[in-house]
């Protein structure tokens, strides 16, 4: 019952903000036109449609919140006004009360909370539509920061969700234009990331998976993770001490060098990228702060590991050759490597492909190369690429937003940075050694042990397939196992030469030694 309550109150929301002329227009049935005439009569549409459709989503409460602010950075699906509108979504919730807060962790511990902190404070010192958090001291006195989930998130996320799924499969049922949007598909992507954020052992995960890969670069302080106090709707973490990143002129009063700062930011998202193919993409200001302790002075603060990107080995390739293609004005490389990706689809002619690549690059060159985004760049390539049927994958929108997130820290922190210049040294590297001798070590290395498993039993594999072929496919197939005997051969020689080679230059430094004895 409260299901169809909460139905109607959305579609209450929508008419009474006038969301339907958003895509009325294109709605194929009449009588749904004439219907929300009739229901919406004397409603006030004078505000901006993005303005109608960011108050509707603070209406409709936190979970739809969370949504337009999901939905601001798909750039790629939605009209400008309409995401510069819901990129001012904020989660504007009041704290949920502490003794609620204490009753989750102790129900998540089993006992009560002072036998579990040394300390609670029960003030919050953050509130967001998802979680809260609580400094408190572990027994011991160590400090920590205590992630605490909001009450009953689990069912209300439910319940919205399923009626999101349900509306948007109408709008695709009924709308031409809504088809556009593939709500059901951008609906499905929301489910996922809401559930992501929903599980505290994941993020506490994703954080220590960070903390280990940043470890080396001394640029940046990640949390430490307390494991033994962590459960999925709590999670205890040390407490960092920083100021955040925003507050500009208290960090530049205090020394901090500023041209560093931006330019450490740029190393550490492309090290992220393209090193790790793990990111932290929920890079707002409000999850970075510096560091002002004499022994970390000037280094970031990372926090919030709700959402982290990771991609495989063919995304860092796309991306970082379309980089290179991109600043070398190579367009014809651009369409190349899309088609030779296989994702546009294979007939796509080269030179239309090319030409509308070229109309939406070739507007940045006008521009000095440090004022060029590349967040935008790639934004426009996507765009132009979904032209040509090709889609783009989740990971790569969600690395494209927060390359904008980057950028607009780093010019505000230094408007001189030269985005591309820190960037190009990180994917000259990577591209050597993708070809490189390492790498092809590597990869033998991570196929051994399937090749070893898979080598012994080849020969009887092939012989009992050739018994029931017939043909060209078995004259093909002897053809494979006597270059398979042929292999053998050649990498027993290999082993057997290595090993005598081996064994020879023992032999020498043996008898070396012993005369220098
Ligand atoms: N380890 C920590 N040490 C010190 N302060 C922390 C720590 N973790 C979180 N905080 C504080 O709590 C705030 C909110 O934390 P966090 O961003 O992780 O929560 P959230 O609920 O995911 O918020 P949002 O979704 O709005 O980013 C941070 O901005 C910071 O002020």
């Amino acid at each position: 019952m409260s299901r169809l309550f909460r139905g109607v109150f959305i579609v209450w929301t929508v008419l009474r903000f006038g969301l339907d002329e958003l895509v009325l227009s294109s709605f194929s049935k009449p009588w749904i036109r004439t219907l929300t005439r009739v229901v919406s009569v004397g409603r006030d549409l004078r505000s901006p449609r993005g303005a109608r459709l960011r108050e509707a989503l603070e209406s409709l409460g936190p979970i739809f919140v969370k949504f337009g602010q999901v939905m601001s950075t798909r750039r790629d699906l939605l009209p400008l006004d309409i995401a510069n509108e819901l990129a001012r979504l904020q989660d504007r919730v009041p704290p949920f009360d502490s003794d609620v807060a204490i009753a989750i962790i102790e129900k998540a511990f089993g006992r009560p909370i002072t036998q579990i902190f040394g300390s609670f404070e029960r003030q919050p010192v953050a509130s967001a539509s998802i979680a809260q958090v609580h400094f408190a001291t572990l027994p011991g006195g160590r400090e920590v920061a205590v992630k605490v989930l909001r009450p009953n998130m689990l069912a209300a996320i439910e319940k919205d969700l399923a009626l999101m799924h349900m509306m948007a499969g109408w709008v695709e049922g009924l709308s031409a234009d809504g088809k556009r949007l593939k709500p059901r598909e951008v609906i499905g992507e929301f489910d996922k990331y809401l559930h992501d954020e929903l599980d505290l052992l994941r993020e506490a995960a994703n954080a220590a998976q960070l903390r280990r890969n940043m470890q080396n670069l001394n640029l940046v302080l990640i949390p430490e993770i307390v494991w033994d106090f962590c459960m999925p709707d709590v999670m205890v973490m040390q407490r960092m001490k920083g100021v955040p990143i925003s507050q500009v002129e208290r960090l530049r009063d205090a020394g901090v060098d500023m041209k560093k700062l931006a330019r450490d930011g740029v190393t550490l998202f492309f090290t992220q990228v393209f090193r790790d193919g793990f990111f932290h993409a929920d890079m707002h200001p409000g999850n970075i702060q510096v560091s002002l302790e004499p022994a970390t002075f000037g280094r970031y603060i990372s926090l919030d590991f709700g959402i982290v990107g990771t991609l495989t080995e063919v995304d860092k390739e796309y991306l970082a050759q379309n980089f290179s293609a991109f600043f070398q004005r190579d367009y014809k490389r651009v369409a190349e490597l899309h088609i030779e990706s296989g994702w546009v689809p294979a007939d796509t002619r080269v030179d239309e492909l090319e030409a509308a690549i070229r109309a939406c690059c070739e507007p940045y060159f006008d521009r000095p190369l440090k004022e060029i985004s590349l967040g935008m760049v790639l934004m426009r390539l996507f765009q132009t690429s979904r032209r040509f049927h090709v889609e783009i994958q989740p990971q790569l929108v969600l690395l494209q937003k927060t390359l904008l997130n980057i950028e607009g820290l780093g010019r505000e922190l230094d408007p001189e940075l030269d985005l591309w210049s820190t960037a190009k040294p990180f994917l000259e590297t990577w591209m050597l050694e993708q070809v490189g001798p390492e790498k092809l070590l590597e990869q033998l290395k991570a196929e051994a042990p399937t090749y070893a498993k898979l080598l012994p039993g080849l020969p009887r594999l092939l012989q009992q397939y050739l018994k029931n072929q017939s043909g060209g496919n078995r004259r093909e197939l002897q053809e494979l196992l006597q270059e398979q005997k042929r292999t053998n051969r050649l990498l027993q020689s290999l082993i057997y030469g290595g090993l005598g080679f081996a064994l020879g230059l023992l032999a020498m430094q043996l008898v070396l030694r012993i005369r220098v004895f």
